[in-house]
């Protein structure tokens, strides 16, 4: 069975998979072999003109794999030289280390030449401290010499757990990890850290692999069954009634931006929802957008009965901070979905309790925030320096009874039953002003079309990356709808 790409496994549950494995009669040595034979073979194919493999190894298994590459690479006919500490006796790396007997040299003696390739295989999933002031030197040394690294599993000095350092780092051209990938592979900044990855099966059942810690990397097998037919007979309301709230003149452009993500998102109709100031303005640029003037919460509470309406976004540009409050409580009484991005976050800020009863029972609220956003929402979760940008957003999504979109370079979709997705394929180019409101308008599109929360959200971070990607290098928020309706 071919390997699971998709699932995304911590450190801690990785070491209880390798023990159900060994109880299952499966020989962990023989994982060990599988896994340094991995690492030789990226070495070989990727340096094939190394004139020396440089293998750092630490105290357990992380070192024992690097034994088993070491002896390879010097079978293949390299030059071979080993720098770290002997293995914990006992174990599976002690018996590597005894396949290939010789020094192993302390770390200072390593003196950079050209043609080196360090094999990085210190610390892996074990790492539980920063790394000592030897290795710092070592990794600063090697920084400076340009030295290409593999690493073996994880860089060494990165939590696979986090995608943090604890202290100082290897940065790796290349990152060899067996089995499943962990999140410290996606999450910033060890998906820099790691460079290219290579996910290599080593002989552990999927099975085994898959856990009850629902975390995976965003891929369409989260949503595609849920997307939207768009048979033609549809009538324009089964396809739904996006609601996009504007904000006064000068920011109305946000709600633009929404708005023409969601119906290319093939909402049956989109309306923006104007201040007044805005409506002028509006009407000058809308042609295929509805518009519709409400001045306040006795013309929305009106419109508001109106079933037909089956979507909101509201926030972008939006301005007044008090008003996006009233606004959403009402939105909250319609019982339908609730898209709230940028001002409509930041109208919450010290004020989620109430925005968490207003939002009590079925999930139907997505919360959009980036970096700032977040911390001026949860400020407690920012600061808890033990939490993986995956806990954070798990944990507020539970807290608000809201699917989460932490965005960034590495999104985190998460809901309040524990689903969580790490989107990590989303180009640098995306971050561009007017990006988000997009995003909150794609959301907002596919939960009007009736799509289920989480999985609206896990496609609307999909769709956003791969619409920048067709858009290419230079885009500007207005060119991301134009390649949806392609996705
Ligand atoms: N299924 C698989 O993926 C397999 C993976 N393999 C490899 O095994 C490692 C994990 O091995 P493990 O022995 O559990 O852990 P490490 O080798 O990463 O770390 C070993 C010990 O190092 C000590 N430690 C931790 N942090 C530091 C630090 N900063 N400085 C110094 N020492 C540190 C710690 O021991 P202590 O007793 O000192 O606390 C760790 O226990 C995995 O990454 C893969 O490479 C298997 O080969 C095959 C199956
Ligand atoms: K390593």
């Amino acid at each position: 069975m071919a390997i699971d790409r998709t699932v995304l496994v911590s450190p801690d549950a990785m070491g209880q998979i390798d023990k159900a494995a060994a109880d299952s009669g499966i020989d962990s040595f023989g994982l060990m072999r599988s896994a340094g034979a991995h690492v030789a073979a990226v070495v070989l194919a990727r340096f094939p003109q190394a004139q020396r493999a440089v293998v750092l190894c630490g105290p357990g298994n992380n070192g024992g794999d690097g034994h088993v590459a070491a002896k390879l690479l010097e079978r293949s006919g390299m030059e071979v030289q080993r720098f770290g500490m002997e293995p914990k006796p006992g174990g599976d790396a002690a018996r590597a280390r005894a396949l290939f007997p010789g020094d192993i040299c302390p770390f200072a003696d390593w003196r950079p030449r050209a043609g080196d390739v360090i094999v990085d295989a210190l610390f892996g999933a074990g790492l539980d401290r920063p790394v000592s002031g030897d290795v710092e030197a070592l990794i600063e040394r090697a920084g400076r010499a340009k030295t290409p690294v593999v690493a073996v599993d994880l860089p060494s000095g990165l939590s696979g757990r986090t995608g943090e350092p604890t202290g100082a780092c290897f940065r790796a051209l290349h990152t060899v990890t067996f089995a499943a990938l962990k999140p410290g592979h996606l999450l910033m900044p060890g998906r820099e850290l790691c460079g290219e990855m290579h996910l290599c099966d080593i002989g552990i059942p999927a099975r085994l692999i898959a856990s009850d810690d629902t975390v995976w990397r965003n891929h369409r097998g989260l949503y595609a069954a849920h997307m939207p037919g768009s048979a033609a007979s549809q009538h324009k309301y089964t396809r739904g009634h996006l609601v996009v709230f504007s904000g006064p003149l000068i920011s109305s452009g946000a709600a633009r931006l929404s708005a023409m993500a969601g119906l290319r998102c093939g909402a049956g109709l989109v309306t923006v929802a104007a201040q007044p100031s805005a409506v002028m303005v509006q009407a000058t640029h809308l042609t295929a957008i509805m518009q519709r003037a409400i001045r306040d919460v006795a013309e929305l509470t009106d419109w508001l009965g109106d079933s037909r309406l089956s979507g909101f976004v509201i926030g972008p540009g939006f301005g007044d901070l008090e008003k996006a409050r009233a606004y959403t409580s009402l939105l909250a009484e319609a019982g339908q979905p609730v898209v709230l991005d940028a001002d409509g976050l930041t109208a919450f800020a010290g004020k989620t309790e109430e925005l968490a009863e207003l939002f009590a029972g079925e999930t139907r609220l997505v919360l959009t925030p980036h970096e700032g956003e977040f911390r001026r929402l949860f400020a407690d979760l920012a600061d808890d320096v033990t939490l993986s940008k995956i806990d954070r957003a798990r944990a507020a999504a539970r807290a608000q009874n809201a699917v989460v979109v932490y965005k960034g370079a590495d999104s985190v979709i998460a809901a309040p039953d524990g689903r969580a997705a790490v989107n990590a394929d989303a180009p640098a180019s995306l971050a561009t002003a007017g990006s988000g409101d997009v995003l909150a308008g794609i959301i907002g599109g596919l939960l009007a079309r009736g799509m289920p929360v989480f999985e609206a959200a896990c496609a609307g971070v999909a769709m956003h990356g791969e619409a920048a990607r067709r858009a290419g290098r230079g885009l500007t928020a207005e060119d991301l709808p134009a390649h949806i309706p392609a996705l």
